[in-house]
């Protein structure tokens, strides 16, 4: 007798391959449309699905949860970060939650270090100033950022993502410095010349350049608040591809207005898609760089992220432990 497919729904568009692929494999329910889904198709979900595949823009909060029926075992989430859902909840419902780690490493560290060039060096200032037609030749005195070479770069959060942008930032000539939960081994710290700050706010009032790529938690949430922005030097450059709540934004926000920071790059935002008005002047001032959430915005990425998922619930549907399951002492 073969085997009943689970029923897993994908709540937005994935790439054609990925989606091709569960298709074979499941009894797949897609999102041709692609858009978001609201809070009663998330419900009407969960109340179906073996297995539900959300994305960040899927907010699976208690709410939710509540009203998931007893066949949904698993959440694969397509996307690293699961702070848009509650995996307490889920975890106690007896639902496993899975994520796809990894794969999208690199890339968001090539997307940090480009928000630190970007930043530092005024690409996207200048990248509109040529086809704005405000170009009239080169000047000695005209645009001038700040060299980046010889600084130091502060990671808050040395995980992957924080360890690929100190290799990045090692080439660039920038001194590496972090604070994490748990220091690194030692073999990682000599291999990156990293410096381990157990204190983050003596870290922030030493560095020319902050990072942040720790995942957003209830213990990060506003990590980086109004008290622990003013340790930065005014000289200082901020940039986030993490998630944006890490950072008070009406803060930091306030800050850049008074030149009492000096520039911000961010990929990530705290309402996002809504993006505060206050960061939206800012940019139009060329004082901070805005992304609308690219760090792993590359059809490898997206396509690796796919066959994370895959593995995620095969797994799962065969019995086993899948790879990539979020445990409680992650959160
Ligand atoms: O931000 C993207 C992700 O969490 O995968």
């Amino acid at each position: 007798m073969t085997k009943k497919k689970p029923l897993v729904v994908v709540t937005r568009r994935l790439p054609d391959m990925v989606e091709t692929r569960m298709a074979e494999l499941f009894d797949v329910r897609l999102n041709h449309d692609d858009a978001p889904m609201r809070q009663a198709d998330l419900i009407e979900a969960v109340k179906t699905a073996d297995v539900l595949v959300p994305t960040i823009t899927d907010m699976i909060d208690s709410a939710v949860l509540a009203q998931a029926g007893p066949q949904l075992r698993l959440i694969a989430n397509f996307g690293a970060g699961v702070d848009h859902i509650d995996v307490q909840q889920a975890l106690a419902r007896g639902v496993t939650v899975t994520n796809t780690p990894g794969v999208l490493t690199e890339d968001t560290a090539d997307m940090t270090m480009a928000l630190i060039l970007s930043v530092a060096r005024r690409i996207a200032e200048g990248a509109r100033v040529v086809p704005d037609d405000e170009w009239t030749g080169w000047s000695p005195t005209w645009m001038l950022g700040r060299r980046i070479t010889g600084k130091r770069l502060g990671i808050v959060g040395m995980g992957r993502i924080g360890q690929a942008l100190a290799r990045r930032a090692r080439a660039f000539g920038l001194s590496i410095h972090y604070h994490n939960r748990r220091r690194v081994p030692a073999a990682t710290e000599q291999a990156l010349e990293a410096t381990y700050w157990e204190s983050l706010d003596q870290m922030l009032a030493r560095m020319d350049i902050i990072s942040v790529n720790c995942p957003h938690t209830p213990a990060t949430y506003h990590l980086l608040s109004a008290r622990r922005l003013k340790l930065l030097k005014p000289s200082a450059i901020i940039v986030n591809t993490a998630r944006g709540e890490i950072i008070d934004e009406t803060a930091m926000a306030r800050m850049l207005e008074a030149n009492e920071l000096s520039g911000a790059g961010l990929d990530v935002f705290e309402h996002a898609p809504a993006v505060n008005p206050r960061l939206l002047k800012l940019a139009r001032a060329n004082k901070v760089v805005l992304l609308p959430h690219l760090g792993s915005a590359t059809i490898e990425s997206r396509h690796d992220m796919g066959e994370k998922v895959i593995l995620n619930i095969q797994t799962f549907m065969d019995g086993h432990r899948p790879p990539d399951r979020i445990l409680p002492s992650m959160l």
